[in-house]
């Protein structure tokens, strides 16, 4: 059983509520996305916060520095959970950390282009971290790769943290992502790109959820997309 986090990417605020107006019902949280969260702000923040009671929201600052001061009025806004970069110094980690802990929320550190991604595992689990953040961005996947053997390594370790997953999970591949050991698998495109983006979530979320990988009609749709 995993939850599933709808990452909304968009840079327009009109069509970002209104996606996440389609898809709320259909998964666990709502991911503001860094370029979108960059360009439209905390007010986009409290907007989604007031429309959606019942989902978790998830806000991608990737922090660099300054982690308690910058990620401090997101999580008084609402934010569930903040993300802070793996590659930033061990301090900023610790600021979202604790800034997380005075609100009772969460912080995710993200592992995107981390060298020793098993050593600042261990490092920032130590440090309180609630969820660890496997993670192949945009531009990595364009470059052809995946998350799936950084999974395989950070589930490993077996360190009883919460592990998110994002990097072009789609229907196909999220039973997969589930049984290797995330806790909350994440899609963008796979949601915001389909026909249909409820019927894409509800989807995957029946999969995190514990279901099969969509039956055989899933089965056929994976080898085509
Ligand atoms: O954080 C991100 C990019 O940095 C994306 O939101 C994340 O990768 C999920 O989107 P997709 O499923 O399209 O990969």
């Amino acid at each position: 059983m995993a939850l599933t986090q709808m990452a909304l990417d968009s840079l327009d605020f009109d069509a970002t509520v209104a996606l996440a107006t389609k898809v709320a019902p259909h998964v666990d949280i709502l991911e503001i996305g860094t370029p979108c969260i960059k360009h439209n702000g905390i007010k986009l923040l409290e907007t989604l916060r007031a429309k959606f009671p019942n989902n978790k929201i998830l806000v991608d600052l990737k922090t660099a520095d300054a982690g308690f001061y910058e990620a401090e009025p997101f999580y008084k806004a609402g934010a569930d959970i903040c993300t802070v970069l793996g590659t930033s110094d061990i301090g900023t980690v610790k600021g979202v950390i604790d800034v997380a802990n005075k609100y009772g929320k969460k912080a995710q550190v993200d592992l995107i282009n981390v060298a020793d991604k098993k050593a600042l595992t261990e490092q920032v689990a130590k440090l309180g971290a609630h969820i660890i953040g496997v993670h192949t961005g945009l531009d990595q996947q364009a470059a052809g790769q995946t998350p799936f053997a950084d999974l395989a390594l950070v589930a490993g370790l077996k360190l009883g943290v919460e592990i998110s997953v994002a990097g072009g999970v789609k229907a196909s591949t999220a039973a997969q992502v589930r049984d290797a050991g995330a806790t909350i698998i994440v899609a963008g495109a796979a949601i915001y790109g389909a026909a249909d983006p409820a019927a894409s979530a509800a989807e995957i979320t029946a999969i995190a959820h514990g279901g099969k990988s969509g039956g055989l009609f899933g089965w056929l749709k994976g080898l085509f997309s």
